[in-house]
């Protein structure tokens, strides 16, 4: 055995009681880096998804509601993934896609706060983000400015009362960077600006501590580390003391108090499930919420701990193995979420040599191969064995392929 695999085994021992792997199905042969895409499918949700359509739908059909509870799915899913990412109950519910659920909170966050005239994000966020604060801030007639996630506490001092909100993500998603949240949070708080924060590449995967950290509002995906599958619903959080103020603009009937009235008056639910807009795909959040019983018995913090020592034993092995690579990721654990990501000139194509060998990762624009590492389903030994992968990539020259040069339409 190499020193690092024997390393990797003894990581693998100390962190055993953190394995889920037997609760996900894996293709043989597959080292899966990229979980903060698009996260693996367990064996719950394989069984829940067949039940759901087979007898729920199938069977119970419309008392489904009713019998199977569907009515209170959103809530009931929102308040478990509350549960891991620092939020008490009822400040979370699972409904549409990130993006809208980002362009309601950017919304309703800026009437929170008449009078002022500016947004702030960063121009590095996930193009989505950006492209939603742009369409909220021309609809109410508010200013959107790109400020870099660093550089953001000294321009909201700057900005003081005429800051309305600062719209940032947890974790960059090209270079897995973990920015300070409870800090950045603090810096709008203290000119009396609200925060919403995108958890789209944390949530899962470390603790975020909304309620303690003082977070406003914040989004996320349910198909990255979560593992509800492709097209998953997206949750929201509303602090509590926000819900009443919590002004909703796409006031849909399933937000409504009393939504079986049918009265033509919109009178907003007083709970979070007035940030629901209409029905929800009942396929993918029953198969959101089966996937999350993988964290059944397990505390964020055990999460975290398990992907700091995958991550840390990847950049470990690189090291060892002489992969000289520019790191896009913060070597020091506080800073790092749970992925590397590496410059390389040719990252497209070193991508796709590694997922011909079976290491599936991605890439991103302009330079970055990115490698997510779910943490509830990473080995210690698929990560020396991918850090191995590479090496041979970049050594043999593979990414010269043409074939691995050809781009196809998702990266
Ligand atoms: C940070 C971030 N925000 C938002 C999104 C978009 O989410 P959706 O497609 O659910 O709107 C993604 C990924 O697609 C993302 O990585
Ligand atoms: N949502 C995706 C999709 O529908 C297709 C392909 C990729 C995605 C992604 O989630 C991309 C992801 N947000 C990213 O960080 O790059």
């Amino acid at each position: 055995m190499t020193d690092l695999a024997s390393r990797a085994a003894a990581l693998d021992a100390e962190h055993s009681s953190t394995d889920r792997r037997s609760a996900f199905r894996i293709p043989d042969g597959v080292i899966y880096l990229d979980g903060n895409s698009l996260g693996a499918l367990s064996v719950a949700a394989a069984e829940t998804a067949a039940d759901v359509v087979s007898r729920q739908w199938g069977e119970q059909l419309i008392r489904a509601w009713n019998e199977s509870d569907w009515w209170g799915a959103p809530e009931r899913v929102g308040d478990r993934i509350g549960s891991l990412v620092g939020a008490g109950p009822g400040q979370v519910v699972v409904t549409d896609s990130t993006s809208v659920n980002l362009f309601k909170a950017i919304v309703a966050a800026s009437r929170m706060r008449p009078g002022r005239s500016t947004v702030l994000t960063d121009p590095d966020s996930f193009p989505t983000d950006v492209y939603i604060a742009r369409s909220a801030c021309e609809l109410l007639g508010l200013t959107l400015e790109l400020v870099p996630t660093p550089e953001a506490p000294a321009r909201i001092a700057e900005l003081g009362e005429s800051l309305a909100l600062a719209a940032y993500s947890q974790v960059d998603y090209r270079t897995g960077e973990q920015w300070d949240l409870p800090a950045l949070t603090r810096a709008a708080h203290d000119v009396g600006a609200l925060v919403c924060w995108d958890l789209c590449h944390s949530a899962g995967a470390m603790p975020v501590g909304l309620d303690e950290g003082g977070a406003d509002l914040a989004v996320g995906c349910g198909y990255k580390y979560l593992s509800g599958g492709p097209g998953a619903p997206s949750f929201i959080y509303v602090r509590r003391e926000h819900l009443a103020a919590f002004d909703n603009p796409l006031a849909g009937w399933q937000g409504h108090a009393d939504p079986f009235g049918m009265s033509t008056d919109y009178d907003p639910a007083a709970t979070i499930t007035r940030a629901r807009v209409g029905t929800a795909p009942l396929l993918s959040l029953l198969t959101l919420e089966a996937a999350l019983t993988a964290y059944d018995g397990l505390s964020i913090e055990e999460v975290r701990a398990r992907s700091l020592s995958l991550t840390g034993l990847f950049i470990e092995a690189l090291d060892a193995l002489g992969v000289d690579l520019p790191l896009a990721t913060p070597r020091e654990d506080a800073r790092r979420g749970s992925q590397v990501s590496l410059r390389h000139p040719e990252a497209y194509a070193v991508v796709q040599a590694l997922i011909a060998r079976g290491v599936i990762g991605d890439f991103r624009e302009a330079d970055i191969v990115r490698l997510g590492f779910s943490p509830l389903y990473l080995s210690h030994a698929d990560v020396v064995a991918a850090a191995e992968h590479l090496a041979a990539v970049l050594e043999g020259r593979e990414y010269e392929r043409d074939e691995f040069r050809a781009r196809s339409t998702v990266t």
